[in-house]
């Protein structure tokens, strides 16, 4: 089967950083991937590159069958197919929940405003939120907000979702909500790629585990491999944490 995403030996540098030494991976449609590894590895920035937030140096990025890497990447189009989340919300504040989520439909989409409310129901269902459709951001917890923004991505329907670092802002009891939505769209089929600090979410939910190393992917494997890491580099990151 074609991956829906492929990274073949990229490489970014930021200055004289070289952040991306070299990075492929490939991911089928339905699957899920967690990238995992120390502070300034390179994870977000492989992400970020996914969805050309950053150009890359070398190499090769294929997305829905975008080619990412080119420099006449039609970004729009890639956008629409590709939806990402951070550590941030980012949410309007002068604005309610379902005008958060319609907003995008609207202005990107042209939904008119009784389609583009029937998706912000849709995906407020989804996140377990539909009651807060009127509320202010301001009046949800970081949890609930966390949830808005993933339900803002999913309203533009995309083929590939990608969350960087999604829960690092939230306390532990929060934590929880979020990750259960994400594990909702896992079950679903969503493709998906998580940069993320919660290793036993990610080895339970993960198809695959990629484990990032000074640029470089260091080990891959199922989430087993969190259990029975091959190399001492993966060792110390797992008995030292962060
Ligand atoms: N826009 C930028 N300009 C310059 N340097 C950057 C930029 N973005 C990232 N870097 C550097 O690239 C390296 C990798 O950063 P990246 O955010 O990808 O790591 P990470 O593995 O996601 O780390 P963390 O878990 O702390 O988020 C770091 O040294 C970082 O300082």
């Amino acid at each position: 089967m074609n991956p829906i995403v492929e990274l073949q030996d990229v490489h970014k540098r930021f200055g004289s950083n070289a952040v991306l030494q070299g990075v492929s991976f490939a991911i089928p449609k339905g699957q899920v991937v967690a990238i995992i590894g120390q502070s300034g590895s390179g994870k977000s920035t492989a992400l970020r590159c996914i969805d050309r937030l950053e150009t890359i140096d070398s190499g090769r990025i294929t997305v829905c069958g975008h080619a990412v890497h080119d420099p006449a990447l039609d970004i729009r189009a890639l956008r629409k197919d590709v939806g990402i989340v951070f550590q941030s919300y980012n949410l309007f504040p002068h604005l309610t929940v379902e005008q958060n989520i319609t907003l995008a439909p609207k202005a990107v989409k042209g939904l008119g405003a009784a389609a583009a409310r029937a998706i912000a129901e849709r995906t407020l269902r989804q996140v377990g939120l539909l009651e807060k459709a009127q509320a202010y951001p301001e009046q949800l917890s970081g949890g609930q907000q966390q949830r808005v923004a993933i339900a803002r991505s999913l309203a533009m329907e995309p083929q590939v979702m990608l969350f960087d670092e999604v829960t690092s802002a939230l306390d532990p009891q929060l934590t929880g909500e979020v990750l259960r939505v994400i594990e909702q769209l896992a079950e679903g089929g969503m493709t998906m790629v998580l940069v993320t600090h919660e290793m036993e979410f990610a080895a339970r939910v993960a198809d695959t585990v990629i484990y990032m190393h000074a640029g470089r992917v260091w080990e891959t494997g199922s989430g087993a491999m969190l259990k029975d890491p091959q190399t001492p580099e993966l060792r110390a990151f797992l008995s030292h944490g962060l």
